[in-house]
């Protein structure tokens, strides 16, 4: 099993927070997200996005869920605090969970965002 990287100081974790993922922010030793959604269907397909990539990491976050909204909390059991693998796995999952396939002009139109039949995710 791998070994334990160290758990990174609250100055550093803010500072970056800020400069890579800054719809995070650091509360009581955990970062964390708030991802809100247009109900529960929306809300169960960001739990289990979640889900996959932390089980592909093996490495996994709290969550708290609620009819319209998920907050995802990372730290690393084993470091007890904040480490590298927290920033690592919460990039991948802004990236997933924010991906708008629209606003990058490929082939891949997107979900009809101006539809309330079909939006699920409330983007920031
Ligand atoms: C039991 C232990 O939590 C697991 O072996 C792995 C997998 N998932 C994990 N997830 C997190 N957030 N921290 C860990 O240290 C960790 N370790």
């Amino acid at each position: 099993m791998s070994d334990t990287l160290p758990a990174l100081g609250e100055d550093e974790i803010r500072q970056r927070l800020a400069r890579e993922l800054p719809h995070w922010y650091y509360e009581n030793g955990w970062i964390r997200r708030k991802y809100r959604t247009e109900g529960w269907k929306g809300t169960l397909m960001v739990v289990n996005a979640v889900g996959h990539l932390a089980e592909a990491a093996w490495h996994h976050p709290d969550l708290a869920v609620s009819y319209a909204f998920v907050i995802v909390k990372l730290c690393t059991h084993s470091a007890k605090g904040v480490t590298e693998r927290d920033f690592a796995l919460a990039s991948r999952i802004e990236a997933l969970i924010q991906w708008q396939p629209a606003r990058e002009g490929g082939v891949l139109e997107g979900t009809p965002n101006d539809d309330q039949r079909f939006r699920y995710i409330k983007y920031d």
